[in-house]
């Protein structure tokens, strides 16, 4: 379980984070929908440990990155908003990276890269080298690297941006088993389509804090609303930063 209690944090005067509360449990697709500037990013890094809190707390099965950030992110996944990879190398060796920093060797190692690669379709593209990849395959080397170690949860940050349909639907599917396999999943996303289509439950933030959370029908009924994306709307108060 993801569970944030009260975040805080300022970056100068702006109030990025303003008592944000909320969780995401096992086996459960949480999607955190705000407009741009709400905070997502910043709640997200703060749970993996990248940026600290001003006060509160992100714990990931009651453990707090910023107290003992190895123990943490061996149980997480990252999907990070902006992702590098090492031009000069395969998307096997990228992925094969990210297996042994969380340990992996040897023939286990081979295994669950080999693995993750038929997951995501990824055959064709396995042994070429970074440089001139399309968007959306580096978009399947970061999600790769993300799930090679089996987390037990995973947090995307905008995951879909930049992929074409297919891609987009391997996306959903893999999204899908993990959440079977248990998988607590996290992602943030400003695209209604996207979250209506996978979250279990939705938490929408405003301002750095929950403007209102629920499934989306639950949502729908609080506002009065028969449509998500106008329930959306009147919970934040303007249309502006979201995405149809
Ligand atoms: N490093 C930083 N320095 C200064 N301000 C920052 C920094 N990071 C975030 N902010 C500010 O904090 C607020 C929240 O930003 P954040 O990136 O978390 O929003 P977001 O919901 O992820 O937005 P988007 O959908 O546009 O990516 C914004 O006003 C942003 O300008």
């Amino acid at each position: 379980m993801i569970e944030v209690k009260q975040l805080q944090k300022a970056f100068g005067n702006v109030n990025a984070l303003n008592g944000l509360s909320f969780s995401a449990p096992e086996g459960e697709i949480t999607g955190l929908l705000g407009p741009n500037g709400a905070g997502k990013t910043t709640c997200l890094r703060t749970i993996y440990g990248l940026l600290q809190a001003d006060s509160g707390e992100a714990l990931i099965d009651g453990i707090d990155a910023k107290v003992a950030p190895l123990e943490a992110r061996k149980r997480i996944g990252i999907f990070p908003d902006k992702f590098g990879l090492y031009e000069r190398l395969t998307a096997r060796e990228q992925i094969a990276y990210f297996a042994a920093l969380h340990g992996m060797q040897g023939a286990k190692q081979a295994e669950a890269v080999a693995h993750v690669i038929e997951r995501l379709d990824m055959t064709a593209i396995a042994d070429r080298r970074a440089t001139g990849f399309s968007q959306g395959q580096r978009m399947k080397v970061a999600l790769a690297q993300a799930i090679v170690h089996q987390p037990k949860h995973l947090i995307l940050d905008e995951p879909s941006r930049g992929l074409d349909v297919m891609s987009t639907r391997i996306l959903r599917d893999l999204l899908r088993e993990l959440r079977q396999q248990g998988t607590s999943i996290l992602f943030s996303s400003h695209v209604m389509q996207e979250v209506a289509a996978l979250c279990d439950k939705v938490v929408v933030i405003a301002a750095g804090k929950v403007a209102a959370q629920g499934t989306t029908q639950e949502l729908c009924e609080l506002t009065g609303e028969s449509a998500l994306e106008e329930a959306f709307v009147k919970i934040i108060g303007t249309d502006e930063g979201i995405a149809a």
